[in-house]
């Protein structure tokens, strides 16, 4: 009988700590369309700073902050937006900016670690003598940390060159940092620095930072200014919103400390990267070392880790999340033979050593290992 949950879906499953469920019990409210709600102020303003920018904006989803800042930037009809082919905003949001932004996205590659090649990024903007038959590039867009690339993080360097190309054109450059905290922590950058190039930023305080519900997404005042309109046009314009800033203030203040423990975690499921020097780091062993799985340590370098069924074995993805869930432990099923779990404040090491355990059986029990060949 399964006692307890170990969530290992993403790090959008935390539940709110009791700091933040009495936050949001006593916060100051006061209604956010017709004027401003405290709270809501309170987060913006400390948001704002925080990241280096002269404006924030609350809203519900990290989906909606993402779709409002292109929307924002890409503002004539026939605008083109410049996103990595694996991308949250081009996978996971329906196509909003297409839909119902009326933006054309011109995609990218994604590298490997989760950048595009800066000469394929030029190449990809569109040339100003064409416009009788081109869309006009009006944005490009990063992501950091990159999910789809297992939480890669994106170097402060590269970030700033993303940026000069983007000036040096005319462009504005968003960044969807849904976990540039978790960034920040594992390159040891400033956060305001990170996205200092960046025109805008969406930031998620629904992941790793823990609180249940928002994002909030910085940039100029004007830039802010349209956001918010916009927001409103989207039915994001929301009345008391200071019971869920509440616990977004108590989030940051109590989860952005504990964020690199989540790397450690992530790390240690993961096993040793051949090239880790540091033994802090090192685990006995790891996913990378039990026979069927194949884990590419040394990409593990923020909270997420992606674990792929070796080539010839025959057991498949949606076996294992079965027969770990039957022991209660949830893990995000990517494909047929990929798998996927990211780390949060609310999974412990012991919790960690459980679903490594759970992992070596579940591919160790005679049917798989009989579909294995063995
Ligand atoms: C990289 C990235 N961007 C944006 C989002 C969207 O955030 P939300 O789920 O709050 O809409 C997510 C995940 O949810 C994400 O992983
Ligand atoms: C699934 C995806 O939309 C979500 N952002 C996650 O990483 O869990």
């Amino acid at each position: 009988m399964v006692t307890r949950i170990v969530d290992l879906r993403s790090d959008t499953v935390t539940k709110p700590t009791e700091a933040m469920r009495a936050a949001m019990a006593s916060a100051e409210v006061d209604d956010d369309v017709l004027g401003y709600d405290p709270t809501a102020f309170r987060l913006e303003t400390e948001m704002a700073k925080t990241m280096g920018k002269d404006a924030a904006l609350f809203v519900p989803s990290g989906t909606m902050g993402n779709l409002i800042s292109v929307l924002v930037h890409c503002d004539v009809r026939g605008s083109e937006v410049i996103l990595g082919d694996t991308c949250h905003i081009n996978i996971f949001e329906n196509g909003g900016i297409a839909t119902i932004g009326g933006v054309h996205p011109r995609q990218v590659k994604n590298n490997d670690d989760g950048t595009m090649d800066i000469d394929l990024i030029e190449a990809a903007i569109r040339d100003p003598m064409g416009e009788l038959f081109y869309p006009t590039t009006k944005l490009i867009c990063l992501e950091n940390t990159h999910a789809n690339s297992g939480g890669r993080c994106l170097s402060v360097e590269y970030t700033d060159r993303v940026g000069e190309l983007a000036k040096k054109h005319g462009l504005k450059l968003h960044i969807d940092g849904a976990r540039i905290f978790n960034a920040s922590v594992a390159l040891g950058v400033p956060v305001d620095r990170l996205v200092q190039a960046a025109d805008s930023v969406s930031v998620c305080l629904s992941k790793g930072i823990g609180a249940p519900v928002g994002s909030v997404i910085v940039g100029s005042k004007n830039f802010i200014a349209k956001a918010r309109r916009l927001r409103k046009t989207l039915g994001g314009g929301m009345r008391q919103i200071g019971i869920l800033c509440a616990a977004a203030l108590v989030a940051l203040q109590e989860n952005v400390g504990k964020l690199e423990s989540d790397h450690k975690k992530a790390r240690l499921l993961a096993g040793n990267c051949h090239t880790v020097l540091d033994d802090s780091m090192r685990s006995p062993d790891g996913l990378n070392e039990v026979k069927g799985l194949r884990v590419d340590a040394c990409s593990v370098e923020t909270n997420m880790v992606f674990i792929d069924i070796e080539e010839g074995t025959k057991t498949r993805a949606e076996k294992i999340c079965k027969y770990m869930e039957e022991r209660g432990i949830l893990v995000m099923q990517e494909s047929s033979s990929r798998m996927r779990v990211v780390l949060h404040h609310q999974i412990s090491a012991s919790d960690v050593q459980y679903a490594l355990s759970c992992f070596q059986q579940a591919v160790a029990v005679k049917g798989v290992q009989k579909e294995m060949g063995n």
